[in-house]
């Protein structure tokens, strides 16, 4: 894969840099700044989590527990999604968004509650949008585009393979919780999870129309999983405060923490805000991210082990489905919750 204007030099880990400049064809009457550090990432390794060596295994678990915990976001590598199965996603997304169809998938855009697919260009949120998706329903069911041909197949075979590995790291963070191997799997009821996808366009920033492709958000659900065929503009709010550039390893899936984990461990391992900027964007970015969320019925509330005098519940209770809809939107259109949730306390 590429990497797109933004270099990327980092092995699996990158060292701190001076605040990279704000985009200089930007007029100077603009006071919004969208510098950000180079800062270190934690890389995760998959199969060292599930390793036959205890030793290598516990030094694993641990590493994933302070990469959850301190940061609340990890590159994922040796992860076994083989690279062919990423190619053919990125190439049937190139011909799905290919300019010249654009009337074929505009039959995704009207706009129904019930929708399990769904797209929109440029949508005109409270933030602005700058960018071309394609959300998808994946499980329980899978919900897919009919075109182009061998596209379903691909996304089929891509989150077979993606929930395999959310379900690997729903074991592995169980225990780095103190937890049985099954306990965010049962806390979740993740067989029936309820996981939506969006794939998404960025163009380049000449035919832009705006800086920002999505604005500050966090994510409900249990992990986001995000994978692109090229670097370019997605930051994270750290732990310590300041933006940082995401710049993910080829073939490399960043992991976020979501919303209902934060809520589960009552803040233990937290969401983060997270924003995508185009303005220096010289080519297009294509990205899947896909939410993996508790089953709808779930009641997800802060988990008795996590309550105590010191850590007093810091959310309401409320099944994924009325968490979802809190912000008055649809299934597939999944929003974050959190400020209704949060108790006054917190
Ligand atoms: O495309 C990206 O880099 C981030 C996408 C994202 O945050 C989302 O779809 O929720
Ligand atoms: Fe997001």
């Amino acid at each position: 894969m590429a990497t797109n204007v933004i270099s990327s030099s980092q092995e699996y880990s990158s060292t701190p840099s001076p605040v990279q400049p704000s985009n200089s064809n930007h007029s100077s009457t603009v006071t919004r700044s969208y510098s950000a550090f180079d800062d270190e990432i934690p890389t995760v390794d998959y199969s060292l989590l599930f390793s036959d060596d205890p030793l290598q295994q516990s030094l694993a678990l641990e590493h994933l527990g302070q990469a959850s915990c301190k940061f609340g976001f990890f590159y994922l590598v040796n992860h076994r999604i083989p690279d062919t199965v990423l190619n053919n996603l990125f190439k049937g997304m190139t011909e799905f968004f290919d300019p010249m169809n654009l009337e074929e998938r505009k039959v995704y855009g009207k706009k129904d509650p019930v929708d399990k697919i769904r797209w929109d260009i440029n949508s005109s949120n409270s933030h602005g949008e700058n960018r071309e998706y394609l959300k998808v329903m994946t499980h329980p069911q899978c919900h897919f585009p009919s075109n182009p041909s061998g596209f379903s197949e691909v996304l089929n075979e891509y989150h077979r393979e993606m929930r395999n590995i959310v379900v690997g790291l729903a074991k592995a963070m169980s225990k780095t919780l103190g937890f049985e191997a099954n306990y965010i799997e049962k806390a979740f009821e993740l067989e029936s999870g309820f996981d939506v996808s969006a794939m998404n366009l960025y163009p380049p920033n000449h035919v832009s129309k705006g800086h920002v492709g999505i604005g500050d958000h966090t994510d409900p659900g249990f992990i986001i999983t995000l994978t692109q065929d090229v670097n370019g503009g997605l930051q994270i709010l750290s732990h310590t405060g300041k933006w940082i550039n995401v710049y993910i390893p080829d073939h490399a899936i960043l992991i976020q923490l979501g919303d209902h984990l934060e809520i589960l461990t009552n803040g233990k391992y937290k969401s983060h805000v997270h924003k995508v900027i185009v303005a220096n964007n010289e080519v297009q970015r294509l990205t899947v991210a896909t939410l993996h969320g508790p089953s709808l019925d779930k009641v997800v509330a802060p988990a008795l082990e996590f309550v105590d005098e010191d850590h007093p519940p810091a959310y309401l209770g409320m099944t994924y489905k009325q968490s979802l809809e809190a912000k008055g939107h649809d299934e597939i259109d999944v929003q974050s919750s959190l400020d209704k949730i949060r108790l006054p306390s917190a």
